[in-house]
């Protein structure tokens, strides 16, 4: 980005972008980024709403592409000034294999690093994850963690192995020379679980709830707390990266970032609650209402009959070993790395991000009657 920065229009490309969170970060960069001159949004499967978009004062162009195809992240790339990547394959779940996690994940990231080397697009942030650091395999709690905070991160399960190597991948490639001999600047956000319209997982839940005639049941103990963050922080964070590596890339360069903003820290099940409840939903249990050893063999009879239907079918339900440890282990950040580094403060206040998220779960759970 030149000196003339003041007048010249950027090319932005997110990937992604017709994701939960990708159109979010679509939609927050034709609201708040006044130097936006072309906005191109790559996914594999593009959604009808980009076409109001295009309507716009800014010029938006839908690209159908797959990140583990280099070629065709290169073309979409060639030109762009930054690279917001948030495509990924979201999986904890056993739908897709380890392998398809690997490809997309890591193959994907490092097509979009080389096409940013190979085009001589020098601005790129990437969407970890809270996943790169934990929880790990034994339970540990991170407690208001920040991103010195020391701590035992082994990953095993596919998902969060192939976003550590990723984000790996984004964070070594900061500094590397791009086509025309500038310095390629990185960083990477890592969000903890997003809530927001358009989250699929709390509409399940909704939708579970009113199947069970408004009761849902207690599993994990209240006291096992989570960060959440809300989609709409998010995105304003990414745009707020985007926009800041230029100016202050010697700092942000080959940084991370949690994701963060006023959420409360409450167990996932409470914390869900806060939009379920206004929604008519109950959680039945101020304790668990089966005993933890319960939920660790049904867990593991889930990942077995996964693994024994298979060939026949797709079994994948939301309780398994991974998502059990996951949910039963205790993980909120606190820091302010990201308002020191480039002044982010959450747009949206948690009253603000409790209404629009319980407006939408409303409108989810009644379309789908
Ligand atoms: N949902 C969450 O709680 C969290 C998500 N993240 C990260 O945020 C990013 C976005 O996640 P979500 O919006 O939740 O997931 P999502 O599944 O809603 O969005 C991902 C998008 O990437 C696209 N995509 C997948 N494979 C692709 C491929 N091969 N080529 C091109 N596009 C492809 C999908 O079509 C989809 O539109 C991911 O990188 C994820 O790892 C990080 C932390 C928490
Ligand atoms: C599905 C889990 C809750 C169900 C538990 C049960 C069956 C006992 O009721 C979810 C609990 C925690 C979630 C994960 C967390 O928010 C962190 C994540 C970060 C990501 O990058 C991707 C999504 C996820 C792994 C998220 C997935 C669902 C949970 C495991």
């Amino acid at each position: 980005m030149a000196d003339s920065a003041q007048a010249q229009k950027l090319v932005y490309l997110v990937t992604g972008g017709c994701g939960f969170l990708g159109e979010h970060v679509v939609r927050m960069l034709l609201q708040r980024e006044p130097r936006l001159g072309e906005l191109r949004v790559f996914d594999r499967h593009l959604d009808p709403w980009l076409e109001e978009l295009k309507t716009g004062p800014v010029r938006v162009t839908a690209i159908q592409g797959d990140v583990t195809e280099a070629h065709e992240v290169a073309a979409a790339v060639a030109g762009a000034h930054v690279v917001i990547h948030t495509a990924g394959l979201v999986d904890v779940f056993g739908r897709a294999s380890p392998e398809t996690i690997h490809e997309v994940n890591v193959q994907g990231t490092r097509n979009v690093i080389e096409a940013c080397v190979q085009t001589g697009t020098q601005f790129l942030v990437y969407t970890s994850s809270m996943e790169v650091v934990g929880p790990n395999t034994k339970g540990h709690p991170f407690y208001r963690g920040n991103e010195d905070t020391l701590y035992e991160a082994v990953h095993r399960h596919p998902y969060p192995c192939s976003k550590a190597l990723a984000e790996r991948l984004v964070l070594e490639a900061n500094g590397r020379e791009v086509h025309g001999g500038l310095p390629l600047v990185t960083c990477a956000l890592r969000p903890t679980g997003i809530y927001g319209e358009g989250h699929q997982i709390m509409r399940d839940f909704y939708r579970q709830g009113l199947r069970l005639g408004g009761w849902l049941f207690r599993a994990i103990p209240a006291s096992v707390e989570h960060g959440r963050v809300y989609v709409g922080n998010v995105a304003w964070m990414h745009v707020l990266a985007a926009r800041e590596l230029e100016r202050r890339a010697a700092l942000m360069g080959g940084q991370v970032y949690f994701c963060y903003d006023g959420s409360p820290y409450k167990s996932y099940e409470d914390f869900n609650m806060e939009f379920l409840g206004p929604c008519g939903l109950q959680l039945v249990g101020a304790r668990p209402l089966l005993p933890y050893w319960v939920l660790v063999f049904l867990a593991a009879l889930n990942a077995l009959l996964q693994w024994l239907l298979r060939p026949l079918v797709l079994y994948a339900p939301l309780l398994n070993p991974y998502t059990l440890a996951v949910a039963n282990t205790t993980f909120t950040v606190s820091t302010d790395k990201a308002q020191r580094h480039f002044g982010y403060e959450p747009l949206f206040s948690w009253e603000d991000s409790r209404t629009r998220t319980i407006l939408w779960v409303q409108a989810a759970g009644s379309s789908a009657q």
